[in-house]
């Protein structure tokens, strides 16, 4: 990590899960992805981030999870968790649920644990109450092959939650499921968010899903990616269809709509 600014309170102290300060990444091919960007992401907060495609979002999710390193700034993280055992700080939720074809569910969920040297009955009672958060439970003994989508992205869901980290990055997680999977998975996330008290960070293309599901939605400009327009989502919880048809919601779409449009001008295809 590259240090470039001294902050004069601690992440922790000022309650944040996250940090971020004049954090760039110039990859090795020289491409300038991603910055100056400052972040600041409260705990217990949902946000998305928004933005144009390659203007750096799946970048500053690896970079706060830890898979990257910036080239200039500071990524720092608080989470409450790190010393509860056997507890990792960040679960990471990609686009493809990345399941081993040739493990059951309960394996698929295990691997993490297996990674961090957790075995035996605490990691067994660990899989059971991620594989019963997403509704699971039944499944345990399935292989990928005999799941939907949907049902696969809900394994991919049980193994980020199963080490019980308190920030949870998804990359754009439902970005390849049917609407009607979309909705249900969206509905069964922001419950997950309530009842586990999470701070979430998720990337989408969709200014819909952003809008329902987050407190604070962040549309990012054209590479390299910085902060463009932030919006908070007033709306109250718990949200559900009738907020998803209501003109409160639409109106919230239709500003962060024209927020991101600018974002997009020139570019081919646009
Ligand atoms: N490992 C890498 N090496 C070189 N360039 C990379 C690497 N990873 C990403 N890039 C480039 O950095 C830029 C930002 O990529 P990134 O995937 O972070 O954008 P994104 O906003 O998540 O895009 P999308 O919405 O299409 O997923 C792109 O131009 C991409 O081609």
């Amino acid at each position: 990590m590259v240090e470039s600014t001294v902050p004069e309170t601690s992440a922790d102290e000022a309650g944040l899960a996250v940090r971020l300060r004049g954090v760039t990444k110039i990859y090795d091919s020289g491409v300038a992805a991603l910055g100056p960007l400052d972040l600041d992401v409260n705990r217990g907060e949902f946000v998305s981030l928004l933005g144009p495609s390659g203007c750096g979002k799946s970048t500053a999710l690896r970079l706060i999870a830890g898979l990257s390193t910036p080239s200039a700034g500071t990524v720092e993280l608080s989470p409450r968790g790190t010393a509860r055992r056997g507890s990792h700080p960040i679960g990471f939720v990609f686009q493809e649920p990345t399941l081993m074809p040739w493990a059951t569910v309960r394996d698929n969920v295990r691997l993490p644990l297996k990674l961090a040297h957790t075995s035996g009955s605490d990691a067994e009672g660990r899989i059971d109450q991620a594989l019963a958060q997403v509704g699971l439970a039944e499944f345990a003994t399935a292989y990928p092959r005999e799941l939907s989508g949907g049902m696969k992205m809900r394994v991919s869901l049980a193994r980020a939650l199963v080490t019980d980290p308190d920030i949870l990055l998804m990359d754009e997680p439902f970005a390849a499921l049917d609407e009607i999977t979309r909705f249900r998975l969206n509905n069964d996330l922001l419950s997950l968010w309530r009842n586990l008290h999470k701070t979430v960070i998720f990337v989408t293309h969709s200014v819909f899903e952003s809008v329902y599901l987050s407190e604070r939605v962040i549309v990012m400009t054209a590479r390299p990616g910085r902060i463009g327009t932030e919006f908070r989502i007033t709306s109250a919880e718990p949200r559900g269809e009738e907020f998803r048809t209501s003109a409160e919601y639409a109106a919230f779409c239709r500003e962060v709509s024209n927020a991101l449009a600018p974002s997009y001008a020139g570019r081919a295809g646009a």
